[in-house]
């Protein structure tokens, strides 16, 4: 056995993700889950209901989740760090308020959360802290002791993060046709999101100009695109677009669209692309519908040469990123001393969002934050 790692003051670890149906029964019920108050046009909804019915209701992403429990909770064991993991999500079951409930019964008092969203955002950051203080409050109605619940920092930066992706570009740029290999452009793409939603995105005094969302996004796809030339000694030109596109299209969402990127580089002459899911933690619906079916039926469309290179699912790489930042969060709680470790110009985010930190429309509760009202 290695000798034993220190989570302390931490006694659990909670995957908080986003949920999907797994079932043609499900898919319904979790858009509305999903939708609950945020006005996505009904038209965007069936549209959307439409691409699961395709996956026979089934999103991959619960599988995905559970895939990453066993492989953190196998490197934990291999490297003698004794911490439970447990699962619960935004949208579909297992709940998250189920989950929290279940970790208060098994005792658990300092809850550590790792959110499968690797960046700065209103839906990425904050609304999984909303989330977690809307548990805690119906824990709190039910008279239940509350565990104090701390959040992971962004690891958009992490190298266990940034090097599977840039595997999987080498690997996706391998099994393109010889002859346009050394053309091809790289296209990183994430999540669009509203222009405004973005602008004001991680602290405060970052706000605009696309704010944390995008700097964090572009630094990771920088650190990619230059690790590929070294690897390869061909400079690729590339660019961030976005996909998955909702709302109404009166609002500005952040663009180009994947889509459209890919029309204007057939119309510039590029001979392919990889497409680097950069935004997502794993092969869910949104990479296996918006780009594995729409973007790549529009590429064969235009006759231009395209592969999805792979997101980091349960690299072996990801899990011991995760681990690191345990200890790493553990260390900064007890007064140790910390190792924060990050690749690019932007160095380690936060561990706890200031005030005003990705703010939502209409104010709510936050929990693991300065503002949060459960200390
Ligand atoms: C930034 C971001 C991430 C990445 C960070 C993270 O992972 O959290 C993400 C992930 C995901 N988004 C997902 C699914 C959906 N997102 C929607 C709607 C929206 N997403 C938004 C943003 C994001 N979303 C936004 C601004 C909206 C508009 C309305 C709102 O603010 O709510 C809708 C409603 C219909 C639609 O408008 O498309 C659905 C069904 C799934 C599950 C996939 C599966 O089932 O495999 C996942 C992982
Ligand atoms: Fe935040």
């Amino acid at each position: 056995m290695p000798e034993a790692l220190d989570a302390t003051p931490y006694d659990a670890l909670l995957l908080l993700s986003f949920g999907g149906p797994e079932g043609p029964d499900e898919v319904v019920p979790f858009l509305e889950n999903v939708t609950r108050g945020r006005g996505i046009p009904k038209e965007r909804l069936k549209e959307v209901g439409q691409h699961y019915f395709l996956f026979d209701g089934i999103s991959p992403i619960n599988d995905q989740n559970r895939t990453l429990l066993d492989a953190l909770r196998k490197d934990f064991a291999e490297h003698g760090l004794d911490l439970p993991v447990y699962w619960g999500n935004r949208n579909w079951a297992p709940y998250l308020t189920d989950t929290l409930r279940e970790m208060a019964a098994d005792g658990r008092r300092r809850i550590l959360v790792l959110a499968t969203s690797a960046y700065a955002s209103y839906s990425g950051c904050r609304q999984y802290r909303e989330d977690l203080a809307g548990a805690l409050a119906v824990l709190e109605g039910e008279g239940l002791g509350l565990p104090r619940v701390d959040k992971l920092r962004h690891y958009f930066n992490h190298p266990g993060f940034v090097e599977p992706m840039t595997e999987g570009v080498l690997r996706s740029l391998a099994e393109l046709p010889e002859e346009v290999r050394e053309g091809a452009h790289l296209v990183f793409t994430t999540h669009s999101i509203p222009v405004a939603a973005a602008d004001t995105s991680g602290p405060a005094e970052g706000h605009g100009d696309g704010g944390a969302y995008v700097r964090q996004h572009l630094d990771v796809a920088r650190l990619i695109a230059e690790a590929v030339r070294e690897e390869t000694g061909t400079d690729r030109p590339w660019k961030l677009v976005y996909q998955s596109r909702s709302g109404a299209p009166h609002v500005p969402w952040l663009e180009p669209d994947v889509c459209d990127h890919l029309e204007e580089l057939h119309g510039a002459g590029a001979p392919a692309a990889v497409m680097v899911p950069i935004g997502f933690v794993s092969d869910h619906m949104e990479v296996l519908y918006d780009l594995d079916t729409e973007a790549r039926v529009k590429a064969e469309e235009l006759g231009l040469p395209v592969r999805r290179s792979a997101t980091v699912g349960s690299d072996p790489r990801f899990a011991a990123a995760v681990r690191d930042l345990v200890l790493e969060r553990a260390a900064a709680e007890s007064g140790r001393r910390v190792t924060r470790c990050a690749l690019g110009a932007l160095g380690a985010s936060h561990d706890l969002c200031p005030v005003g930190c990705c703010p939502a429309r209409t104010p709510k509760p936050a929990a693991a934050g300065t503002d949060s009202p459960y200390a």
